[in-house]
């Protein structure tokens, strides 16, 4: 029986057993063993290649950020990207138009922002269907994913299109789980919380970690977490990426649809291509998701540059905002004087660990 047959067995397995106290640690280990076998398939398709990127899939990053368009086909990625940029993907009624990767770039207050139109996926991408696998492995590398769906089918599509990213490692819109997890050379399992725990204890961690040949670790677990965080965190390899929920097609439903859609989740946004309806929400809501700031720097004895911002994710420090200056100039610096909202008064001398905020005017003073 190979991978992709024992998938389906427990997966059909856990959907025959109902969910009661006593089945509930059988439920747990079921789904061990189907995280397991999941990654062995990823693993054995990166070995062939077929994880990786492909033809017309090796984009170069360019930009402050790179945003992924996912969607089914014929959603209207395509139509999204041409509207958003001065790029032209083609745009038809049948599906899978779109074979490659389109990547453009649009300004958004100021940062370079890297949009990629993608192929269409459809069920069963995660298992290689169509070019889903290379899709969802490039849009692995970029900075968020925009999902892109037919509003008249919205949560369908978004339930479908989780899990297929969810089957290729990637966590949308949720925080890595606070444990540690470290192999050691012997000593067993050494288990521990600082918390209080309700899916997960001791015993159930052994044993799940037998499944995958692990006899020797330490855990540390500071959240009471899920099961599935927890084998998150032994498989090791997911990406935790934000997610901006786009609905477009919006003159097909009614208005009361409309609203309700737009209310769904804070990182929604509705949209129709053919009415140029809301298209520059669709922008706002993809910088308020990438969760940026923009610091403008100052020379000593002149006026501040807000010309040329440089953007920075938000909780950036001065340390960072010198990085992107100049390589050496975090060695360099002696102290930074800011002006704006980080500021407890104006201006406030810092050093390299002062968290800054959107719209501060920073002066790096350097040694001589
Ligand atoms: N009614 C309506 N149709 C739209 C809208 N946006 C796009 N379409 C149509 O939807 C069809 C598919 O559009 P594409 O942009 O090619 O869709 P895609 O998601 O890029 O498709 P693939 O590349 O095949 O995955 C085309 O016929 C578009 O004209 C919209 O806002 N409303
Ligand atoms: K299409
Ligand atoms: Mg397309």
């Amino acid at each position: 029986m190979g991978i992709v047959d024992k998938i389906q067995e427990i997966e059909k397995e856990l959907g025959r057993t109902q969910k009661n106290k006593s089945t509930e640690h059988h439920i747990m280990l079921l789904k061990a063993r189907l995280a397991k076998y999941k990654n062995m398939l990823l693993e054995q398709d990166a070995k062939k290649g077929g994880g990786g990127t492909g033809e017309g899939f090796d984009v170069k990053k360019k930009g402050q950020a790179s945003v992924a368009l996912i969607g089914f086909p014929s959603v209207g990625k395509s139509s999204l990207l041409t509207k958003l940029s001065n790029t032209k993907s083609e745009i038809a009624s049948y599906a899978f138009t779109t074979l490659t990767c389109i990547p453009t770039i649009v300004d958004i207050k100021g940062a370079k922002v890297q949009l990629i139109d993608m192929p269409g996926i459809i069920e069963g991408a995660c298992h290689g269907k169509g070019r889903g696998k290379q899709v969802i492995s490039a849009a692995r590398n970029c900075d968020m994913v925009l999902m892109v769906v037919e509003a008249g089918s919205a949560e369908l599509q978004i339930r479908l299109l989780t899990k297929e990213l969810e089957n290729m490692g990637i966590r949308l819109n949720t925080k890595k789980p606070d444990m540690t997890f470290k192999r050691i050379k012997k000593g067993g399992i050494k288990f521990a919380s600082t918390c209080k725990l309700t899916h997960l204890n001791q015993d159930l961690a052994k044993k799940i970690l037998h499944e995958y040949r692990v006899f020797n670790a330490e855990i540390l677990v500071r959240e009471d977490i899920t099961l599935d965080e927890f084998l998150d965190c032994v498989i090791g390899d997911c990406k935790y990426m934000k997610c901006a929920y786009c609905f477009n097609k919006i003159d097909n439903i009614t208005i009361e649809e409309v609203d309700r859609l737009a209310r769904l989740h804070p990182y929604s946004v509705v949209c129709s291509c053919h009415w140029d309806l809301n298209l520059d929400r669709v922008i706002d809501k993809i910088w308020e998701v990438l969760d940026f700031i923009r610091i403008y720097t100052k020379r000593q004895g002149r006026n501040p540059d807000l010309q040329d911002a440089f953007t920075l994710r938000n909780g950036s420090t001065i340390h960072q905002l010198c990085t992107k200056i100049h390589h050496e100039m975090a060695s360099k610096m002696k102290i930074a004087t800011v002006w704006g909202r980080s500021a407890k008064h104006q201006p406030q001398k810092v050093g390299k660990n002062h968290v800054l905020m959107e719209g501060d005017v920073v002066q790096i003073i350097v040694n001589n």
